[in-house]
């Protein structure tokens, strides 16, 4: 199968281009295109047509699809390509004759032959155990709630890289915790408040309400979409002693577990566990699907752990478990367990009125020792969502990574641009 391209007009293009090959060299619809760094990638032409970014095909200010996919013929080819330093342009045989325009940057940030190993989000993770003790990531509240958002955003990029990060010096008031949330977006009300206060008062049907000891846990396992961040403020703690703060990188101790024993790691990969919040007469919160979800969830396609959920507290009756799996199950958590509360992976931590500690509650479990007196503390919860958009909308602003690959923005009549790198 041969393309209908002109032959000039190829021949144009591999001299521009001396590493792109075209379709009439192969035999499947495909478009071999030239990318920066002498990089080669192919896009099948229903592929291209599908991802037209002109305003016809997307809307420039909403940033939806237009075109109708359904009305692109299967065997679509071009009938004109050609490569500039920009980019490419192919003109597609619809009976309009559409041309349509690539930006280098956008085909290199979005080709998917080679396949492309990346994060998008461009923070490497660092994991942690014990020794983070020395020197925690912190920022100061002036630096987070400053109009420039550059302190905002390595507040964010921080949590990205640590699972947590404080913040000092903000007023230990309702209304300054309240404000230094919102900087990241709306917080997700639950049956405990949007922005909570809580005390050993059993105000709310939850062991958090007493002065017990909580082991390393994340929140919200009875959730089916756990909150993404928890913000934690103690305000006050008079006449008494105790109430420290645990965290533990559950993703160190997960790679802990994956190096030492591989079998263990596969079994609370895969074995759902249920949880509920049953503690008020008024509520039963249990995931959808009940069976609820495994402790160690991964990127579908690059296998990477991506959610830790970890509460056996309010772990549920096991009754979806496969009778032959019950004892290694055990033995799983009882590692897992283990290595959770380890020395080495435990990182304790004094609260004060004034710090602000928030924490990927996908990520780093939580925990606090038993304490008495009246201790005060407020906080609230944030939506993986809420977070992750805010951080990439700044990643785009202070980036260079980022900002290098918005060169080929073409801006539209109300001043948005079209080529975004993620789109
Ligand atoms: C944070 N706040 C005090 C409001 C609620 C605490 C809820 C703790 C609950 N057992 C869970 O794991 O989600
Ligand atoms: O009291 C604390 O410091 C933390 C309690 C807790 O785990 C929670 O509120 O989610
Ligand atoms: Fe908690």
């Amino acid at each position: 199968m041969t393309t209908s391209l002109p032959p000039d007009d190829l021949s144009a293009l591999q001299k521009q281009h001396p590493n792109l090959f075209h379709l009439s060299n192969l035999d499947l619809k495909l478009s071999r295109l030239p990318l920066l760094h002498r990089m080669i990638s192919r896009s099948h032409h229903i592929w291209l047509r599908d991802h037209c970014r002109c305003p016809t095909c997307f809307h420039p200010a909403a940033k939806q699809r237009l075109v109708n996919t359904f009305q692109i013929p299967p065997d679509i080819k071009p009938i004109h390509v050609h490569g500039s330093t920009e980019g490419l342009e192919v003109v597609s045989p619809s009976t309009e004759h559409h041309s349509s325009f690539y930006p280098w940057s956008w085909l290199r940030e979005h080709t998917y032959d080679p396949p492309q190993q990346k994060d998008h989000h461009g923070n490497e993770k660092v994991l942690w155990g014990a020794k983070i003790a020395k020197s925690p990531p912190a920022i100061t509240y002036e630096e987070v709630m400053d109009d420039s958002d550059s302190g905002l955003y390595k507040w964010l990029s921080d949590i990205d890289r640590f699972g947590f990060c404080f913040v000092s010096g903000v007023p230990p008031t309702l209304e300054a915790t309240e404000g230094l949330c919102e900087r990241i977006g709306f917080i997700r009300e639950t049956q405990y408040g949007k922005l909570w206060t809580f005390t050993a008062d059993l105000s709310k049907g939850d062991t958090a309400y007493t002065t017990m000891a909580l082991g390393a846990h994340t929140d919200n396992t009875y959730f089916t979409d756990p909150s993404g961040l928890q913000l934690f403020h103690l305000l006050s703690h008079i006449d008494g002693s105790g109430g420290a703060t645990l965290l533990v990188d559950g993703f160190y101790v997960a790679s802990l577990l994956k190096e030492l024993h591989p079998d263990l790691y596969d079994i609370l990969s895969r074995v759902p566990v249920p949880a509920h919040a049953a503690g008020e007469p008024t509520a039963l919160y249990q995931p959808s699907p009940p069976s609820g979800y495994p402790t160690l969830q991964h990127d579908i396609l690059t296998k990477e752990l991506t959610q830790v959920r970890w509460n056996n507290d309010d772990r549920s009756a096991m009754s979806h478990l496969d009778p032959n799996l019950v004892e290694k199950w055990y033995d799983a958590i009882r590692t897992w367990h283990k290595l959770l509360v380890s020395p080495d992976s435990e990182f304790w931590v004094q609260l004060t009125p004034g710090t602000v500690l928030a924490i990927n509650n996908h990520r780093v479990l939580h925990g606090r020792s038993a304490f008495d007196g009246k201790r005060q503390v407020c906080g609230a919860y944030i939506g993986m969502d809420e977070y992750r958009s805010k951080l990439t909308v700044l990643q785009e602003k202070f980036d260079p990574r980022f900002k290098a690959l918005a060169t080929h923005e073409s801006p539209t009549k109300d001043g948005r641009s079209v080529w975004n790198p993620i789109l």
